[in-house]
């Protein structure tokens, strides 16, 4: 099968200072990809690459085996949804109207909706449970209920790829969850960074674990997120289990010490 993106030794820089190096990796239709990694670590600067908004130094983003940059403005809007943690939107737009914003790519100037694009809007607002709130105004959403609404946004443009920058941020466990199901139950290829490493281990279909603009492992969760890897990647301790209910890692942090103490490195009763 086709991986529907691929992005080939990608290397992007800002300031001075090497953001991203040297990333590969490729994702087959329908799968869900976590971007995982500390503080830094360069995750939402590989999404920007993947959503045009930087362009890398060096390196290739295919999609749908076709270069990221030599796709046409309004073919490129129709292909890639992005959802950003603070997307900002007009005020006093309903959450219908937010949502409708998702066919925009495929109007011309001036163009209406016709009758099913109205039946899109609907059916998404229904799918992501929003249906009674379509009038309502979308500043007067809660935060979850927000995500929900631009995730609508997304379903109704149709794209090869949907690209999350930490969806789950400032939501409850409840939301955290309920928005991830609801992503990974939508069937479309999806990126999305995220911290919450048992909720990436739980929902993505694959992981990659980027340190210093670096992937440092890529693959399923029990490939990924290794007691000695989480150590070396983000100074904790851990102990990884199995989740009872899906089996995939579970992680119990250990508190109160780093885990270079934990490794010996250094001694505990050190000033
Ligand atoms: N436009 C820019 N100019 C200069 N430095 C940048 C720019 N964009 C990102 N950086 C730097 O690149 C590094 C990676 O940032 P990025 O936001 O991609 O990390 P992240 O993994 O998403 O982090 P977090 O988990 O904290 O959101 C950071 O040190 C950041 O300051």
């Amino acid at each position: 099968m086709n991986p529907v993106l691929r992005a080939e030794q990608l290397s992007w820089h800002a300031d001075g200072k090497q953001i991203l190096n040297d990333v590969s990796f490729l994702l087959q239709p329908g799968k869900m990809l976590g971007l995982i990694g500390p503080n830094g670590a360069g995750k939402s600067s590989l999404l920007r690459c993947l959503y045009r908004y930087v362009q890398p130094d060096s390196g290739k983003i295919l999609l749908n085996n076709k270069e990221i940059k030599s796709i046409d403005h309004k073919t490129f809007a129709q292909m890639v949804a992005v959802v950003l943690q603070d997307t900002p939107t007009e005020m006093h737009s309903t959450v219908q109207q937010i949502v409708a914003t998702g066919l925009t790519p495929y109007k011309g100037l001036f163009q209406g909706n016709n009758k099913e694009d109205n039946d899109a809007i609907q059916s998404a607002l229904c799918q992501v449970g929003l249906a009674d709130k379509a009038d309502a105004s979308f500043s007067h959403l809660s935060g979850g209920e927000k995500q929900r609404a631009l995730i609508a946004r997304a379903i109704v443009q149709r794209p090869s790829l949907l690209i999350l920058d930490e969806p789950t941020n400032h939501l409850d466990i409840r939301y955290q969850i309920q928005i991830l199901e609801l992503v990974r139950s939508l069937g479309i290829t999806v990126v999305t960074s995220i911290h919450d490493l048992n909720l990436a281990s739980a929902l993505c279909d694959e992981l990659l674990l980027l340190a210093d603009g670096r992937c440092v492992a890529a693959g399923s969760a029990d490939e990924v997120l290794t007691e000695a890897r989480i150590s070396q990647v983000f100074g904790v301790c851990c102990q990884v289990a199995k989740h009872p209910q899906h089996g995939k890692p579970l992680i119990h942090y250990y508190y109160g010490y780093t885990a270079a103490e934990h490794r010996g490195e250094i001694a505990n009763d050190a000033p």
